[in-house]
Parts: structure tokens; sequence; C-alpha cells
């Protein structure tokens, strides 16, 4: 066809990572004193080359005769080129191999180098251009075949032109000889591609700069490994998230942005503009008005167990998936009660303050063993059942509530109220989740109906305690202590103030939000969720998600997977299978899982179809979301 563009690819730093002269030097000057210097003045000539500084064909000569090179040389290169393939170039094997026949090798390199990669590619011996080393009697390289347009300044273009294409040329390369392609006339688009190294001067002399073959096809309107070039896919991650995350979702192609600190709305909403998925703590507070302004929005985590600061709810009508990760901090937190507890029932923060001014203060008023006293745990889930565990194991008592019922590990108790669990502890511990109900759940009346001298644990959420009735209690010495992980009011930022009128009381002990700050655990978070966010972008996997119904899937293999979020309503998977039918798709394969709010239907299909035709479910009533993967 006329109008199917030829796609002429350099290869060095293109198709391979490598810069072949620069390796074949490091083999052939391998133990020689005068390794360093020669490498170095080639890589010289080679990035003035690359740069347009000086012309290729001298370049070259020059660069060959600073090199002992010979043929086991060449050889020991070609042996293990293979492996030197740019990553995306290996990943759209496929796409090469489909489409062998419309695509050129033209490179300044040698072609023992280039024929094992072009075969790998499909590409035939005779669309490949490139240089012949010309060798003598004992194997040494001599040069190149100077009648070889391409061992000359000027080469490329001349042998596209030889050619006599028809329809587009399309030539992609990292150096400025392949620019000069474009600039001589004879390609009509030029791609700078800078996967492997960027050259400004190249860049500038391009029609578009790709990182990756992803991006070339994409703007090409080629089919290539992925549906969506991933770099195109904005990522940003808030509060600190541990670097794991941010290694985890680059490695798999994605762009990411990370800020340290939680965003206020306004600013959460100008930072959203563009971006796909938006990872988070706890403090950030992503509203229906943050939703609303997010244009490109598709995926929320949070990088903790709480998911209160999300409007869930707003969320899922807009087909925007919530992650989280449920257990990789749970330990972390039940550790630090134990230690809370000890601390509260033996005074050692005021004793070490004291100590601190240098005042010595050796009493044991006041000061008690864990053994034998009675644990209250509200909200007996993951946290609070783990803590009953430990609790029992150092020979406390434990009773606990929960609104859902929960088996009693050990020997523990369950309340059938919150009144009878605080009327019998000497230690109560809140771990219930950060609904909006759960706002005061300790009030002045609750203080009121525990036993004097009550020790009072909230690593929970910071609205689960009247602080002002609390402040009370402790003033009036029915409180005996507290430990506060979580507050009301937190500070977004490491450098903003914190106030609380718990400040300097006796025996409270206030911490930073830190229940879940260690390093294990920050690192598991940062794994578990970035892996969910994977498995949801990369193949609509939704397990863990906690606005969404669960669909575990598989990698999407031989065909495409369509995946369509919707309002659950009559009638949409119908109405969704009549549009698939109409567009002429051959499905595979079709999960649908629905709650009471959302319905979610992956289908997989045949890739033989017409895109466009694909157009059509978007228009199906109550459709929220719409998504190809391949
Ligand atoms: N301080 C920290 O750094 C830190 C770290 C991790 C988790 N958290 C918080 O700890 C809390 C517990 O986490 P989890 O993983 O155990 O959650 P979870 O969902 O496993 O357990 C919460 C339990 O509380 C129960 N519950 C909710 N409201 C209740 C009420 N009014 N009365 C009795 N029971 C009630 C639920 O039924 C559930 O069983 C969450 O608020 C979470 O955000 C804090
Ligand atoms: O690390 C955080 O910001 C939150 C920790 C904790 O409250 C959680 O919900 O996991």
């Amino acid at each position: 066809m006329a109008d199917t563009p030829t796609l002429v690819f350099d290869f060095d730093s293109t198709l391979v990572r490598v810069e072949t002269l620069e390796v074949l030097a490091d083999i052939a000057l391998d133990g020689r004193a005068d390794a360093t210097d020669i490498r170095g003045e080639i890589g010289r000539l080679t990035d003035q080359a690359m740069a347009g500084e000086i012309a290729f064909g001298d370049a070259l000569r020059r660069r060959l005769a600073l090199l002992p090179l010979n043929q086991s040389h060449v050889t020991a290169l070609a042996d293990r080129i293979l492996e030197e393939g740019t990553p995306s170039v290996r990943r759209n094997l496929r796409f090469f191999q489909d489409n062998a026949d419309r695509i050129i090798i033209l490179s300044g390199g040698f072609r023992e180098i280039i024929a094992p990669i072009a075969q790998r590619l499909g590409i035939a011996a005779d669309r490949v251009f490139c240089n012949d080393l010309i060798y003598d009697a004992e194997d040494q390289v001599v040069g190149v075949d100077d009648s070889n347009p391409l061992s000359r300044a000027g080469g490329k273009p001349e042998v596209i032109r030889s050619l006599h294409l028809t329809g587009p040329v399309v030539m992609i390369g990292d150096g400025w000889t392949d620019a000069e392609v474009k600039l001589a006339g004879a390609a009509d688009r030029f791609y700078a591609y800078t996967e492997i190294v960027r050259r400004e001067a190249v860049v500038a002399a391009a029609d578009a700069e790709v990182p990756s073959m992803d991006e070339l096809l994409h703007l090409e309107g080629l089919p290539g490994r992925w549906s969506y070039p991933r770099a195109r896919v904005r990522m940003l991650l808030l509060e600190n998230i541990h670097p794991a995350a941010v290694m985890r979702l680059e490695e798999a192609g994605y762009t990411v942005e990370t800020r340290k600190g939680a965003l206020d709305e306004d600013d959460l909403i100008a930072a959203l503009k563009g971006v796909h998925v938006l990872g988070i703590r706890s403090k950030t507070q992503v509203s229906e008005r943050v939703l609303a302004e997010a244009d490109r929005l598709m995926a929320v985590a949070a990088f903790c167990i709480g998911t209160n600061q999300i409007d869930l709810d707003a969320c899922a009508t807009r087909g925007v998936a919530v992650f989280n990760a449920p257990y990789s901090n749970t330990r972390s937190v039940v550790e630090l009660a134990i230690g809370l507890t000890i601390t509260l029932m033996r005074d050692v923060a005021d004793k070490s303050a004291a100590m601190h001014r240098g005042q010595w203060n050796k009493s044991a008023d006041g000061s008690r063993e864990l053994r034998g006293k009675t644990l209250g745990i509200v909200g007996y889930g993951a946290i609070g059942s783990q803590l009953s565990v430990l609790a029992e194991a150092l020979g406390m008592r434990v009773v606990f509530h929960d609104l859902s019922e929960r088996l009693a590990l050990g020997n523990a108790r369950r309340m059938r109220s919150l009144d009878a669990l605080l009327a019998e502890s000497d230690v109560v511990s809140l771990h219930v989740d950060g609904r909006k109900e759960n706002e005061n759940l300790i009030g002045a009346a609750q203080l009121s109906r525990m036993k004097t001298g009550t020790l009072l644990l909230n690593l929970s959420r910071g609205h689960v305690v009247d602080i002002g009735a609390l402040t009370q209690a402790i003033g009036s010495g029915r409180i005996g202590g507290a430990a506060l992980d979580v507050f009301p009011e937190e500070p977004r930022t490491n450098s903003d103030p914190f106030d609380s009128p718990l400040m300097g009381l006796k025996n409270v002990i206030l911490t930073p939000h830190i229940g879940g700050s260690t390093e294990e655990a920050q690192e598991a978070i940062a794994e578990f969720a970035a892996d969910r966010l994977l498995g949801y972008l990369n193949r609509g996997d939704t397990t863990f998600c906690v606005n969404l119904p669960n669909v575990q899937l598989a990698d999407v293999s031989g065909g495409h997977r369509i995946l369509h979020i919707h309002r659950n309503q009559p009638g949409v998977l119908a109405e969704l299978n009549r549009e698939l039918t109409t567009a002429g798709l051959n499905i595979l394969g079709q999960h649908l899982k629905t709650d009471e709010r959302t319905g979610y239907v992956i289908t997989d299909v045949d890739h033989g179809y017409e895109p466009e035709a694909l157009r059509a479910l978007k228009t199906v009533a109550g459709t929220l979301r719409f998504r190809l993967l391949h």
C-alpha cells in the first residue's frame, strides 16, 4: 500500500543498547596498558560523530585506526549481541516480526554484528544496509569497504534515495546521521530515539522524541506490545511513600512523580491534572471535589490500611479503583501498642523525661505489671485480633468488642457491648476502622464508664476519641494515662506544627502517627500496593480493590481484553454483548462481577477486529469507564 510507511531503524543505541565500536574497543583492548586512553578517544569520536560535530566516515576510520581489532573480537560481540537488545525493542519483537516487510535497518555499524539482531527481528538480509569490515590475511580489521556509501558522510540519505521507496519514509535513530536523513529530504518524518542515549542536537532536529518503541508505535498508530505506552501513564505519589514502590512502578514502564508531604484540596486538584494514578497515605483527603476535577484519574492507592481519607463512593461512581495494603503494617502497630501499654503501666515516659531534666525518681508507686490485667480491645479486626494473641502471651486477660461477628482467639472473651468492655478493662486499646460513625466513639460518657485509673490507647483514627473529654478525664484522674498515635487534626508535613490540649499532661504519650511506620512495614506496603496497581493497570485485576467488585485475572495472552466498569443496572451485559457482536468480535472469555453499586465486565477477544468499532461500547447505558488492554 502506497500510504504504508517504511520504518527505517538505526542500529547502535536504537535497536541495541550499545555502541558497537565502543564494545569492540573494550574487547580488543582488554588487558592493554593504554586501554583507558584509547577507549576515551574512541568514546569522544563516537559522541562527536553522533552529535554531528565531525563527519561520520571520518570518525569511523579514525576509530578503527585506533583499534587492534581482529575477526575473533568481532565474532565475540556478534555471539552476545542478542543479549544487548534495547528493552522496548525486545518487548515489541512481535511488531518487528509481523511488519518485517516494511522495516529497514540502516546503520554505519558492521554486518556481522547487525545480522543476528536482524534475524531475531525477522528482517531479511536484503533490508539491512550497513558497513562491511575488511580483514587482512591475518584476520586483522584494516578498514571498511570504501565503496559503500555508509562509510562516508551523507551515506544514509544516499542509500534511502537509491531504494526508491514508495509511501512515507520514517527514520528512527539516536544520532546525527539519522537526523540527516530527514534534513536531506530522504525521510518524511524523523524520530529521535532516546531510550538509550539522548542527544540534544538530534532531539532538536527531530519531528518528535520517542523514549521507547511503545511511544513510536503509538505516535505512528501501529499495534505494539502495549495498548498504550506505559510511560504516558502518569503516577503521583505523595506523603513520602517508600522508594520500593517507585522502583517497581518505574521498572514496569510507568512515569512516577513523588512528593514528600500531603497536599491540601486546591493543591491536590492542581497536581492531579493529567495524572492517571494517585498514591497517598493517611493524610491526603481525596474528596468528591478533587475527583470531579481529576481529568485522567483511574486508580488511587492508599499505601496504608485506612481508606477513610478517600471518598470511596465518589471514586466508584467515576469508575476509579481504590486499593490499599490491608495487612502490611499490622504487626508494626501491634508491637507499638504492646510497647506503649508497658510504657504507660510503668510511667516510663514521665520518668524518662524527669531524668532528662536531672531528676532521679526511683519509686514503684503506680507502676504495675501487665500480667493478670485485663486488656479491652475495641475493634477485633486484623490489628485487634493480633494484639489479642500477643497480649495473652504476655499474661494479660483479653476481652474484645466488635460490631461484626469475629472469631475469639485463644482465651479472649467477646463482650456484647462496648460499655461492658469499658467497665471491665484495665487497659482499653482502640482498633476500629475509620468510618464516619466512629467519630467520638470514646467521649465523656464512655470515659465515665471506665474504672478509675484505666489506661487508654488509640492507634486507630484521630476522630474516634473526643480529645476534650479525654483531657478532662485525665485531669480528673479517671483515666490513669493515655497513648495516642492519631489525632483529629494532623500536620500535613513534618515541617508543619502540631498542637493538642493533651500536650504536657501526666502519663500521656503522644506519637506522630507512626504505628505503621517501620522500615519493614513501609517496604512491604510499597510492594503490596504497587503490585495491586500493576495488576489493575496491566491486567484489569481488582483483587483487594476496596470499592469495585474484586476479580482476579491472569495476564492477557493472545487476544485483547476489554474492561468495562458500569453502574449496576439491568441490561448492561446484554447491551454490551450486542455491541461486541456488531463490532464482529470473537469472544474468548468473559467475567462479570457486581456489587450493589457497580458492575465490572472483563471480555477477552480475538484481536482481528476494527478498533473504531469499540467506540460504541462507551455509549452502552450505565458505562462508567472503558479500557482496552493487550
Ligand atoms: N496508627 C497507625 O499508624 C495505624 C496503622 C495501621 C492501621 N491503623 C488503623 O487501625 C485501625 C484498625 O485497622 P485493622 O487493619 O485492624 O482494620 P480492620 O478493618 O481489620 O478491623 C477493624 C475492626 O473494627 C470493627 N469496628 C468498626 N467500628 C467498630 C465499632 N464502632 N465498634 C466495634 N468494632 C468496630 C470492624 O468490624 C473491624 O472488625 C484502622 O482505623 C486503621 O486505619 C493505624
Ligand atoms: O502511614 C500512614 O500514613 C498511615 C498508617 C496507618 O494509619 C494506616 O492506615 O495504615
